[in-house]
């Protein structure tokens, strides 16, 4: 099943490389009814074409006068935005990277605040560039700095000061369809911990990504921050600090918050597909429990992050010139057991037990801040427990419960290891030293903390420390490394960007009222058999940022397929179920496709 989906995914690569992503359904929209007229358009960026207004438009709205007189064209317009960008990057040239980034950041998301189908072009049109800074890591530093960046409102806050008045509060979204929300609580944003209501641009920048990669129409996206207080002194004790300066609510009282939202969200739109992002632990998988069998939601952190982890363990099998059977047998050690670790190993064990059966015994091995977990260790999370190792079975060799990550990876040699702990630099010279030992002709390393800073290790250390014959993945970007000799260490990066907007996309499009586990898996396999085997053998393991578009769209497609499958799938819009059953996998491709929005500017027609 593997090799075939391998086989059929290199023609559609070879094809995708030949359609642009700037081309992917470019073809002009219809006219857009709006009911404003004048500056009110001017000051809307759903709708705001900026000195790109036509005549015609600009008589039909109120808008001759407020404007200078000559239009600039969208191409013009791009231009001289990217100009701008270009000269932003030449002045800040040797300044701190904090500060570069900030200043791109800030003249992106004027841009986003003023003028949308222009910044999602511009987005689009430089994925490679502006991803690294409206998303991971940049977005990082913006959560840090949020009550200071802050100028314009953008999605919806809740607080939990609005109990009792969510139903009625969420009526004042100005938009009438929403397809995708984006909802966290701040409570740990990427590796940086607790930021409140800071870490509002969570939810934006990964909405950006769904725009981006999924072609979700910017005027049905939502970004929502649930703030139901902080743990964060410094936050707390800033006066400018602009969420709620009280501790997070807990217990029944949070989750009674939560419940209300989710109920006021689903009355208003009932089809919407809600993403949890960046839930502590204690409320991640309690959350995903709670809610994954009434509505249609999923946690990103536990199950994008592992259907992206899991792709990246199939394709080191690949690198290794096995058969992906042979999954079974790596030895990996997994650093982190909170809603990443566990969520990878999850679905992990669920790949074993489809290729080998529940009575397989994988070699994995979960390291929390207190070691190697066992089954000696008392007090750790119901969702750890089925991972944790028999004492008889490390103790074999050598190990015992909380053994630290260098002895383990001394004495397990394991063919993988994978950071999801938040650490930065928990892969130290030692570690990564140790992993030349490995057992495996190409050891994998991933780094997938989340930013830069919390990288497990540095792409550039892996290679010097863990050798030429690595694979590395990291969450964050870096650079691919010289190796010397003409040779480059190729850096992929292992984010769930490559899975939540096809799962969510996917998700929408099928009309399933649930995401199901086969759905999921669907998702993560597609991922998988993306790459061709030359690909993998030269290190990379998932496709360039720039295909974004395409590998949704075949992501997308995969889920959609698995709805199908399981008679999950009710269909959107015009397009119901049979009809959906009746299409070939090409079909659902193509209607996945042209079911992506492009940013081009829309005739504008005004209604009252
Ligand atoms: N690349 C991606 O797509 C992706 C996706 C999700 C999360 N992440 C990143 O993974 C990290 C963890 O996220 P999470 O939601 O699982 O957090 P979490 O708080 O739920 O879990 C963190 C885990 O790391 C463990 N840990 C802490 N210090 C450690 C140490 N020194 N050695 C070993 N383990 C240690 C903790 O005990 C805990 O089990 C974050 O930095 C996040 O940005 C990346
Ligand atoms: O946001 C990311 O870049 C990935 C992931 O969701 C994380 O929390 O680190
Ligand atoms: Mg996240």
């Amino acid at each position: 099943m593997w090799r075939r989906t391998v086989a059929r995914s290199a023609v559609n690569l070879r094809q995708s490389r030949r359609m642009s992503i700037a081309s992917s359904g470019s073809s002009i929209p219809g006219p857009c009814i709006i009911h404003k007229r004048g500056s009110d358009i001017l000051h809307d960026p759903w709708f705001n074409k900026d000195t790109g207004f036509p005549m015609t438009e600009r008589d039909r709205l109120g808008l001759r006068g407020l404007l200078p007189p000559r239009v600039i064209s969208f191409d013009q317009q791009y231009d001289r935005f990217m100009e701008s960008f270009r000269s932003l990057e030449h002045n800040t040239e040797g300044q701190p990277l904090s500060v570069v980034s900030l200043a791109k950041w800030r003249i992106l998301n004027r841009l986003h605040d003023r003028n949308e189908t222009l910044y999602y072009r511009v987005l689009i049109d430089n994925i490679k560039d502006f991803a690294p800074i409206i998303y991971t890591p940049t977005v990082g530093l913006v959560c840090q700095n949020y009550s200071g960046l802050y100028r314009r409102p953008r999605g919806m806050y809740f607080s939990a000061k609005d109990k009792g008045e969510m139903m009625s509060m969420i009526y004042n979204w100005p938009a009438k369809q929403v397809d995708m929300i984006v909802l966290t609580d701040g409570s740990r944003i990427l590796g940086l911990g607790d930021l409140g209501v800071q870490g509002m641009a969570i939810p934006i920048g990964k909405l950006d990504m769904y725009v981006a990669a999924a072609g979700i129409n910017p005027q049905k996206v939502l970004p929502i921050m649930l703030d139901v207080g902080t743990n964060n002194q410094k936050l707390l004790d800033n006066p400018l600090y602009i969420g709620l300066r009280q501790p997070r609510l807990e217990g029944e009282e949070y989750i009674s918050v939560v419940d209300e939202l989710m109920e006021a969200l689903h009355a208003r739109w009932p089809k919407a597909i809600v993403q949890f992002e960046d839930f502590q632990f204690k409320w991640a998988f309690e959350t995903l429990e709670r809610y994954r069998k009434k509505i249609c939601m999923f946690n990103d952190d536990i199950q994008g992050t592992a259907g992206v982890a899991l792709a990246g363990l199939l394709g080191t099998v690949r690198a290794q010139g096995l058969p992906l059977s042979d999954f079974t047998k790596q030895k990996i050690v997994v650093v982190g057991a909170g809603s990443a670790g566990l969520g990878v190993l999850n679905m992990a064990y669920q790949a074993v037990a489809r290729m080998a059966g529940t009575e397989a015994k994988p070699q994995f091995f979960l390291l929390d801040k207190d070691g190697l977990i066992t089954s000696e260790r008392s007090g750790i999370d119901s969702a750890a427990v089925p991972f944790a190792k028999a004492v008889g079975e490390v103790e074999s060799l050598g190990l015992h419960d909380g053994s630290g990550l260098l002895e383990v990876v001394e004495k397990v040699k394991p063919h993988v290891l994978l950071g999801l702990s938040g650490v930065g630099g928990v892969f130290n010279e030692h570690v990564l030293k140790a992993m030349r030992n490995s057992d495996s002709p190409k050891p994998a390393i991933f780094a997938m903390s989340n930013p830069t800073l919390n990288a497990e290790c540095t792409a550039e250390d892996a290679f010097k420390h863990a050798g030429d014959n690595i694979v590395f993945g990291s969450g964050s970007p870096f650079d691919n490394v010289d190796l010397g000799n003409g040779k480059v260490g190729h850096v992929n990066q292992a984010n769930n960007m490559y899975l939540f907007p096809g799962i969510g996309l996917g998700s929408l499009l099928s009309g399933a009222h649930i995401i199901s586990d086969g759905m999921l898996q669907a998702a993560s396999e597609c991922l998988a058999s993306y790459m061709t085997d030359e690909e993998i053998q030269m290190g990379r393991l998932y496709p360039s940022i720039d295909s974004i578009r395409h590998i949704t769209a075949e992501v997308g497609a995969a889920v959609i397929q698995a709805a199908v499958a399981e008679e999950l799938a009710e269909g959107h819009g015009e397009v119901g179920p049979r009809e959906l059953a009746h299409m070939s996998k090409e079909e659902i491709v193509e209607y996945v496709t042209s079911n992506m929005w492009y940013p081009v500017y829309s005739p504008l027609v005004h209604e009252k």
